[in-house]
Parts: C-alpha cells; sequence; structure tokens
C-alpha cells in the first residue's frame, strides 16, 4: 500500500508539475493551516456543567447514538482517538460548558483553573484552544434573551460571564503561546412580529462594548462575533444579524465569525470573504453543512466547502482567516462525525493549493473566460488525491478509508461499555 501510493505520489507530481504547480511547496503550506476542532460534536453540546439539561439557544442536536462522551476524561479520549484519524494542525474550541471542574461553578464565575486540565492536555498534544462563552442552556437564558436582555440584571450576568471567558481565553493563548480566538455568540431574538427592532440591538452594542471594554494581549486572545439569520424559536428576529455584527466588527475591529449554517439557503459564506477582508482584521470560519436550515450536518467536501478553502488560498489569507469547524450529529459515531469532517475541511484546502491560481487569474484578466472555465474544470481531475494520501502517510495517518477500522475498535472496546 505504502509503495503503491509513494509512486502514485511521484506521478501526481510530475502531472502537477506541468500545469505549474508546486507539490511540495503545497503539502508545506498546508501544514501550517490548523482547522480548530469544535469539542461540541463528542457529546451533542451538552457539556459537564448541567449534562442533563437540555439544549437551548434555538439550535437542535438531532440522533441518540449510542457512545457519547459524559466527563472531560472521556471527551479528551475520544478526541485523542479523532486526532490520531487527522492529519496535519490541529486545534481545539472549547465552549465554556466544557468546564472540568470538581464543583459546580456558574458561569459568571468560570476562571481559568477551571480549564486547567484542558490546558494541560493541549500542552501534551502541542496543540493551542479556542474559546466561546456559553450564553444558552442556562435559566437565565430561558427567554430567549441574554446580552440584549431588557432585565439590567441578567444582562449582567450574562456580561459578567463574557468577561470571564475572555480572561480564560487569554490564558490558553498565554500557556500555549499561540493566541485564542473567542467567539462570542447568543441566541437572542424573537419567535414572533416584534415591534421595537431598535432597543436589543442597542443593548447587545453597549453589553459588547463593554465586555470587550478591557485591552488583553492579542499575542493571547483575539475577539470575535458571529451573526446568524434565525434560530428555532426565533424565527422573526435575531437581535445579532450579519448587518449588526458586520458594522460591528467593522467599527471594532474585532474579527468577523462567517458560520456557514447562518445564512440564507441560497446565500455562500464563500462569497463574503472577500468583503468581509476589506473592513474586519480577521474572520473565524465556522466550517459546517446547513441542509435546509443551520442543521450543522457534518463537513463534506461540497462546492461550498471548496469555494471556502479556495478563497482563503486564492487571496493569501493564511494569517487572516481561522478555520473552525461547527457540526453536531448525534445520529452518527461522534468520533467518525469529526474525522469525516476535519479531514474533508483539509482535503479542501489540499485542492485548493494545487489550483494553478496565476494562470487562471491570468486568463480572467484577459477576459478568457472559455480557458478558465476549462481549466477550472479540468483540474478537477488532477490526481489530488494521490497527493492527499502521500500527506496523509507523512504524518502517520491513515491514507485511505481504513481509520474507520479503528473508529470501529474503539466504538466496540470504549463507546460500547458506556
Ligand atoms: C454550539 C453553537 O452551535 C455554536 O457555538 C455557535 O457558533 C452557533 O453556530 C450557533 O448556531
Ligand atoms: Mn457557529
Amino acid at each position: 500500500m505504502t509503495r503503491l501510493i509513494e509512486q502514485a505520489f511521484d506521478l501526481a507530481k510530475q502531472r502537477f508539475a506541468a500545469i505549474g504547480v508546486d507539490v511540495e511547496a503545497a503539502m508545506q503550506q498546508l501544514d501550517t493551516l490548523p482547522v480548530s476542532m469544535h469539542c461540541w460534536q463528542g457529546d451533542d453540546v451538552r457539556g459537564f456543567e448541567n449534562p442533563q439539561g437540555t439544549l437551548t439557544g434555538g439550535i437542535q442536536a438531532t440522533g441518540n447514538y449510542p457512545g457519547r462522551a459524559r466527563s472531560a476524561e472521556e471527551l479528551r479520549a475520544d478526541l485523542d482517538m479523532a486526532m490520531s484519524l487527522i492529519p496535519g494542525a490541529k486545534r481545539l474550541n472549547l465552549h465554556a460548558i466544557y468546564l472540568d471542574s470538581d464543583e459546580p461553578v456558574d458561569r459568571d464565575a468560570i476562571k481559568p483553573e477551571h480549564f486547567s486540565r484542558w490546558v494541560s492536555w493541549a500542552k501534551q498534544h502541542q496543540i493551542g484552544l479556542d474559546f466561546n462563552p456559553t450564553c444558552f442552556s442556562h435559566p437565565l437564558s430561558a427567554d430567549g434573551f441574554t446580552l440584549a436582555h431588557a432585565d439590567d440584571a441578567i444582562r449582567q450576568f450574562w456580561i459578567d460571564h463574557c468577561k470571564a471567558s475572555r480572561k480564560i481565553s487569554a490564558y490558553f493563548g498565554e500557556q500555549l503561546g499561540t493566541p485564542s480566538v473567542m467567539n462570542i455568540w447568543v441566541p437572542d431574538g424573537m419567535k414572533d412580529l416584534t415591534v421595537d427592532r431598535m432597543a436589543p440591538r442597542q443593548r447587545l452594542l453597549a453589553a459588547l462594548d463593554e465586555i470587550i471594554s478591557e485591552k488583553l494581549n492579542p499575542q493571547h486572545h483575539i475577539d470575535a462575533v458571529e451573526s446568524k439569520l434565525f434560530g428555532i424559536g426565533a424565527e422573526s428576529y435575531t437581535v445579532g444579524s450579519n448587518e449588526f455584527y458586520f458594522g460591528y466588527a467593522t467599527s471594532r475591529q474585532t474579527a468577523l465569525t462567517l458560520d456557514a449554517g447562518h445564512f440564507h439557503p441560497t446565500e455562500t459564506i464563500s462569497d463574503k470573504i472577500s468583503t468581509a477582508m476589506l473592513y474586519v482584521p480577521r474572520l473565524l470560519l465556522h466550517v459546517s453543512r446547513p441542509v435546509r436550515w443551520d442543521s450543522d450536518h457534518v463537513v463534506i467536501l461540497d462546492d461550498e466547502t471548496q469555494a471556502i478553502a479556495s478563497e482563503i488560498v486564492r487571496q493569501q489569507l493564511f494569517d487572516k482567516v481561522h478555520i473552525g469547524l461547527d457540526f453536531f450529529d448525534a445520529s452518527i459515531n461522534r468520533i467518525a462525525a469529526w474525522v469525516i469532517g476535519t479531514r474533508n475541511a483539509k482535503k479542501a484546502l489540499l485542492r485548493a493549493l494545487l489550483e494553478p491560481t496565476a494562470q487562471l487569474r491570468q486568463l480572467e484578466v484577459q477576459g478568457d473566460f472559455t480557458s478558465r472555465l476549462a481549466l477550472l474544470e479540468e483540474q478537477k481531475s488532477l490526481p489530488w488525491q494521490a497527493v492527499w494520501e502521500a500527506w496523509c502517510l507523512r504524518h502517520d495517518v491513515p491514507a485511505d478509508a481504513s481509520w474507520l477500522t479503528k473508529v470501529r475498535d474503539y466504538e466496540q472496546q470504549i463507546l460500547s461499555q458506556r
């Protein structure tokens, strides 16, 4: 098998060299692009604060596949398994409800010490951590409002939670030597016709300003804000809309988060990257797969995933775009879900790096759209898969679907005992 992969790789290198693409350079570039895996695929967004509670905030993990992680130890073991099957650089994205504490702590009182075991684990794996305040699945978010809440005390509780989260994020960055991107997403919105659409937005704006008022070291912490079109039970009005956060991120120069599932079904985030990059210093991507709505299906190698990766590579946005994932499927093996989705994100990046972009750009400038389309289509069938498999071997992970056997073994030995 290894020999076959090496032979195919040598031939593939020659085929790509013939269209002016340096395969080794592409692989080296790919090595520098971490994908931030989201912890919440492993337990259906339950967390360890109150795992028996209901998932609220207008999001849903459907399915009841056996074996979800029930503790931080189990989640870390599952991540170890998944990460061992995914090539190249990775990070882990934690939500605040994944605190690893021996006693109960409310959200406004979370501290770095409640995440110290995650930091030790990240150090062992030499990976960075990212963070999210969790503004849902809590009694004080039960009426659908958090940072835009009309009640001063409730709003302050969520402001304090986000402030506490920034400290944790900065601690991650300081401990691990790579900035933690902290994403603020709130579910605030209304189910039905809304009369005052302005006041909640004014409150959200002021709350965010208070949250980011303390200057933190950008080497340790990066603020990001995430919009949404609608959530379940908030179909008529979302306070943090795209326009709201686009304005916020451009005026405050925070990073802007684009979640592939948070727009109208005919809108794509790949087309928003070049606009947003004109106004904000950084983007955080939540690569996901919407099916009719923000369904958070596992990422596949579809046209939009490819288009997102191609935008990053064509515009050379390597230092400005943070690539994260956001899906949670409880109807299939959760470790397989991580492996499939993360490998696909990386496959899309590799394919983008193997594109003869300079030549295509030249054709576009010349107005030769026939050749542009012809070459774009021809390169889809160049042997990128041979390069992918060789890259997997270099990273000592299964090159083909044999990773599934390892997941099945783990399922039989570990997950089925839970
Ligand atoms: C867990 C959430 O899905 C996530 O934090 C948020 O990014 C989101 O996309 C909500 O729809
Ligand atoms: Mn998201």
